[in-house]
């Protein structure tokens, strides 16, 4: 699939903007501060009606402004797709094919995205939030119903969370509805597992060879899910809810003590090893970079495989941190089959054939003009 058309609509530094893109690469050019990362960060947003820079939706909307609006012409196998997301600072409303979605988890998916970005780098190195936060995301663009149950879980954590907090506070002394909150928890807690477990044994058949490649066949990827729970993916769904619930009946007392959750999907991580090795621990900056970037290709295979369909690539100031050798890995990868935004403050020492083909366009001031 492809990007034929975008527009923006008081989108950050954006007035006015209406744009056709080639089913190409696409390279933005622009000094620093211009605005190529707030239209990378728009197609981004089109796609996931979220921002992979910022939870609060209403940075998006341009200083003084009411609304920001994003839209779109997606190119599909099966046609032509219209996207239309309004950010107020009321809500998000989104429209696919003109048709408001009442469920953003319906919404999205739609038109598929991977962005690499240098805060991606950290994938390996940073908090497990980050990589949770990435799992949750590149599962939901593959599955409605995972993001229908991620939400679920939020909402039910949060009450859990709360309930604890009343009892810790002694405002409540009742442990009933603690123990419908557990059940109700737990039963969320395990069909988002299981869906992470299968997600990144696809992740790592599809890594594994890549990370291969780049490493010129020195090294060796792994993923591994590391469960805050005693459950593992050789047991089925029944089985983790019996690890939940005995789990939790033994440390009802220190939630208590403590006013909230101490284990689920919220704690959880995922590992990865090279040649055995874990490389957060043992990796050195190139290893991790490499996991990164595998990870990474990776992502736009599996989504191939899922839906049929290639997705867009983000690629947003990550060029110029790649040394040459990983530089051509990655746009040899994407040649032909991948329509790719490259953002970049100059082409200057990226001397590849796909750049040199590449359709160019010049950002000054939240202005955009097509130079080639
Ligand atoms: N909500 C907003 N309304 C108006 N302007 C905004 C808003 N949010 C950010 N900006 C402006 O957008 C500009 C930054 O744009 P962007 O992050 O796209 O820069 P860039 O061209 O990618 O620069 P760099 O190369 O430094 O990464 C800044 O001047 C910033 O002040």
């Amino acid at each position: 699939m492809y990007i034929e058309q975008l527009g923006l609509k008081n989108y950050r530094n954006y007035d006015n903007l209406e744009v056709q893109f080639e089913n190409k690469v696409n390279v933005i050019l622009g000094e620093n501060a211009q605005g190529k990362t707030n239209v990378m960060e728009s197609i981004y947003v089109l796609a996931m009606a979220k921002s992979h820079r910022t939870s609060n939706d209403k940075d998006l909307i341009r200083w003084d402004q009411e609304y920001a609006k994003i839209e779109g012409r997606v190119q599909k196998s099966r046609g032509s797709l219209p996207m239309e997301l309004i950010i107020s600072k009321k809500g998000k409303k989104a429209k696919c094919n003109h048709i408001e979605q009442q469920k953003l988890s319906q919404y999205v998916g739609n038109m598929n995205v991977v962005m690499f970005a240098p805060e991606d780098l950290h994938l390996v190195k940073g908090s497990p939030q980050v990589r949770r936060r990435f799992i949750d995301m590149e599962i939901g663009q593959v599955s409605p119903l995972y993001l229908h149950d991620i939400s679920q879980y939020q909402k039910i954590l949060q009450q859990r969370n709360h309930y604890l907090k009343q009892l810790q506070i002694k405002k409540q002394t009742d442990h009933t509805m603690l123990d419908i909150l557990t059940e109700q928890f737990i039963q969320t807690a395990v069909k988002i597992i299981s869906k992470r477990f299968e997600f990144l044994q696809l992740l790592e058949n599809w890594a594994k060879p890549i990370h291969e490649g780049i490493s010129r066949g020195l090294e060796s990827l792994k993923i591994e899910y590391k469960p805050s729970a005693d459950v593992s993916d050789e047991q089925d769904l029944s089985k983790m809810m019996t690890v939940y619930e005995e789990k939790f009946s033994k440390i009802k007392n220190r939630e208590i003590e403590r006013g909230v959750t101490m284990f689920g999907p919220h704690r959880d991580d995922l590992l990865f090893y090279v040649n055995g090795r874990d490389v957060q621990t043992f990796g050195s900056q190139g290893q991790q970079r490499t996991t990164a970037l595998s990870v990474k290709l990776a992502e736009i295979e599996l989504i191939h495989s899922e839906i049929g369909e290639y997705p867009l690539l983000l690629l947003d100031d990550v060029l110029s941190e790649l040394d040459d050798y990983r530089q051509s890995h990655l746009l040899n990868t994407i040649q032909g089959k991948v329509q790719t935004f490259v953002t970049t403050t100059s082409v200057d020492g990226i001397d590849h054939q796909t750049l040199k083909e590449a359709a160019a366009f010049k950002v000054e001031a939240g202005s955009m003009k097509k130079i080639q």
